[in-house]
């Protein structure tokens, strides 16, 4: 699988453990940054990894901050990411099943490098489930804010 992988500057160590992961396990890996330490604004990044998923430039995207909150914001102003934040086996598991997500994050100042590494694990290889989650997804494409939406 294309993976595209971004964070800001609190996830530079966890990014970098887990596109390594990733490449062992045979993904081809894009890191789209930042490369240093620097403090950086995570939206950048978010950004960049949005437009790499919405110019099929990856299948999937992975970032990370301090909280993982800020930057699955900024990737979630893109339509065309389903961004999710996660923080466990469970949540991971049901981002794929239930929101078909194409972009999962996480907090590397909140999460532990081996449930990092599952969770990634999980979001790779785990199906979308399909039928009424699939008319859930489709409405997140056309979204609709009158009162009375359904
Ligand atoms: O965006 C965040 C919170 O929603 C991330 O956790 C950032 O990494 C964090 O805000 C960065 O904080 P810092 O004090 O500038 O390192």
């Amino acid at each position: 699988m294309r993976i595209a992988i971004a964070s800001d500057h609190a996830a530079v160590d966890l990014k970098a453990t887990l596109a390594d992961w990733a490449r062992e396990q045979g993904h081809e890996v894009t890191d789209l940054g930042p490369d240093g330490i620097e403090s950086v604004d995570y939206p950048d990044y978010g950004y960049k990894l949005a437009h790499a998923i919405a110019e099929s430039e990856a299948d999937r995207g992975i970032v990370l901050c301090g909280s993982g909150i800020g930057i699955s914001i900024a990737v979630n102003r893109h339509p065309a990411a389903r961004c999710a934040l996660v923080s466990d086996h469970l949540s991971a598991r049901l981002a794929r099943e239930h929101n078909d997500a194409n972009v999962i994050a996480m907090g590397a100042r909140l999460i532990g490098v081996d449930i990092a590494k599952d969770c990634l694990a999980v979001f790779l290889t785990t199906e979308f489930g399909g039928d009424r989650h699939a008319r859930r997804v489709d409405k997140l494409s056309h979204p609709r804010f009158e009162k009375e939406s359904a």
